[in-house]
């Protein structure tokens, strides 16, 4: 491809490649200068330039010479948009996820439904690139967005025609997943996180919004939980642009959830859908998984898959790693979970998942990361001492901060502190009774405490089996 079939006026030179990083620029890439977190790219234009930068996509009024500027008010969105048609074809369907809680879920049960429906599916977002056969990581919810639609790419030669994806406020207000083809977005839920980077939750909640006005295809379809208090801004703002709306919870219109009875090993939904009344097994416990599972379906159908199909499908869905997990029964007999809940409302969703599987006491352990939202830190330590008869407070990724002011922040009333997590974890099965269950949270799937800029293997379900022998 080259440069003058991008942009107009653009010479003959052949195109190479994209970079957001000057140290990725060889020779025919174009280059995205944009002012960062913690540095101006712009800065570097010149050494891109040496590097063989042929273009630069920048602010107008930034100085380039030795290569044709591309200029504009929100360079980030033309650069997606340029890398996304030099990275052409994607999957031919495409949704994404957004919310506090339940990106990641939502995501890999969408991909799971599509593959019990025969397509070749697949996921990107905290987990990583996940297929029905492979899972490799690359470091961030959402990834910058040369990674990412590299990867799209990447996944439409393999065959995949149906991905996922997770779509974090970060990367929405970085137009990291722009400028492919988007069918249907769903909208899980909002509530604190992220301050440290948003300031309020009105602007948390506009990086999210974007997915609807300006990401989606106008002809596409906004699947949205219902229940959830901002949810109606999302409705709003979907029919002001005249997008289909889907809406599935207690609320909803598309499959409406009418009641939800634990069992066992998981619960029993009873839906409308479509004006027929459905009871499906789901194989997860908890409200918040049922959640997941309703938009994850509402995803499926929204871009042409059978309703009925779809639903009977969800009472095979696997655990996703990392979310309520079973990690080990101890020899107390009380069961352990692993579970990712890092903000307040994600403690609250998690422990209200396992109470009416506990006849004893809810023994939680859990922190808060360095470097993210301070704020969130005492609202956990609170809703800690709220949900859980038990309470020990440790580290989770420190990262630059001192992890004892960060356990200080918490400041979980009644809470017993353990900096060490592989002993906090030890302490809390040790403490458990035959009828308890232990809820480690925060790390999930997580293979490692970053402590510093070091990142020390961990694994919270590995632990807590080598603990529980
Ligand atoms: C705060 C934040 O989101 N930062 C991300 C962002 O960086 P930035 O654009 O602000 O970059 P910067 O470091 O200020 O640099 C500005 C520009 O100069 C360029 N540069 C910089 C240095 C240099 O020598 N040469 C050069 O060209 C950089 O490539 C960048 O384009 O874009 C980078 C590339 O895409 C990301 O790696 C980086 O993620 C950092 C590491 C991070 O920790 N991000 C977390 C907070 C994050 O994004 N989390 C979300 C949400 C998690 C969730 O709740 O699920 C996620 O999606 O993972
Ligand atoms: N629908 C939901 N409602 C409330 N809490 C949820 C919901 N889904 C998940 N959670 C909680 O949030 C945790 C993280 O879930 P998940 O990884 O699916 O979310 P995420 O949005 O991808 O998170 P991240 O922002 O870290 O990528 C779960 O372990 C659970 O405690
Ligand atoms: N994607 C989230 C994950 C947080 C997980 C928790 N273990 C932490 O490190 O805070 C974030 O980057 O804020
Ligand atoms: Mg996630």
């Amino acid at each position: 491809m080259r440069l003058g079939d991008l942009v107009d006026g653009g010479s003959a030179e052949t195109v190479t490649g994209f970079a957001l990083d000057h140290r990725k620029v060889a020779p025919g890439t174009i280059f995205g200068a944009f002012r960062g977190a913690r540095v101006n790219g712009e800065d570097y234009i010149p050494q891109a330039i040496a590097n063989g930068a042929i273009a630069i996509v920048t602010r107008a009024g930034v100085p380039v010479t030795g290569a044709q500027a591309i200029t504009a008010d929100e360079p980030r969105a033309v650069f997606a948009h340029l890398a996304a048609r030099y990275f052409a074809p994607f999957p031919s369907t495409v949704v994404a996820i957004t919310g506090t809680n339940g990106k990641t879920s939502t995501a890999e049960l969408t991909r799971q439904l599509w593959h019990q429906a025969g397509h070749v599916a697949a996921s990107i977002g905290t987990l990583g690139v996940t297929t029905a056969h492979d899972q490799v990581s690359t470091g961030l919810t959402t990834p910058d967005v040369v990674t990412f639609l590299a990867n799209m790419a990447g996944l439409q030669r393999e065959g995949v025609t149906h991905a996922s994806f997770e779509a974090s406020s970060h990367g929405l207000d970085q137009f990291r997943t722009e400028g492919l083809p988007v069918a249907a977005a769903a909208f899980t839920n909002l509530s604190r996180d992220h301050l440290d980077y948003h300031s309020t939750m009105e602007a948390y909640f506009a990086a999210k919004l974007r997915l609807f006005t300006e990401v989606v295809d106008p002809a596409g379809t906004a699947v949205i939980w219902a229940d959830d208090e901002w949810s109606d801004l999302v409705i709003a703002a979907c029919q002001e642009r005249h997008l289909r709306t889907y809406t599935v919870g207690t609320r909803g219109e598309g499959l409406k959830l009418l009641s939800r009875t634990p069992t066992m090993l998981g619960q029993t939904l009873r839906l409308t859908a479509g004006g027929s009344e459905i009871t499906v097994n789901l194989p997860l416990i908890g409200a918040y998984q049922a959640a997941n599972a309703l938009l994850a379906a509402g995803l499926v159908i929204a871009v042409g898959g059978d309703v009925a199909t779809t639903i009977s499908n969800l009472s095979r869905l696997q655990p996703v790693r990392g979310r309520l997990e079973r990690a080990v029964i101890a020899r107390s007999g009380a069961a352990v979970y692993v579970d990712y809940a890092h903000t307040p409302d994600a403690l609250e969703a998690a422990a209200a998942a396992l109470r009416p599987h506990t006849k004893g006491r809810l023994i939680l352990v859990f922190g808060a990361g360095g470097d993210r939202d301070q704020g969130k830190r005492p609202l956990m330590g609170q809703a800690a001492a709220n949900i859980a008869d038990y309470v020990i407070v440790t580290d989770d990724n420190p990262r630059s901060e001192d992890p004892a002011t960060i356990r200080a922040a918490i400041a979980s009333p009644g809470a017993t502190e353990i900096a060490d997590r592989r002993q906090a974890i030890a302490a809390a099965i040790a403490a458990s009774g035959p009828q308890d269950i232990v809820l480690i949270a925060g790390k999930g799937h997580e293979q490692g405490q970053i402590v510093g800029d070091q990142v020390l293997p961990f694994d919270d379900v590995q632990v807590a089996r080598e603990s529980a022998q």
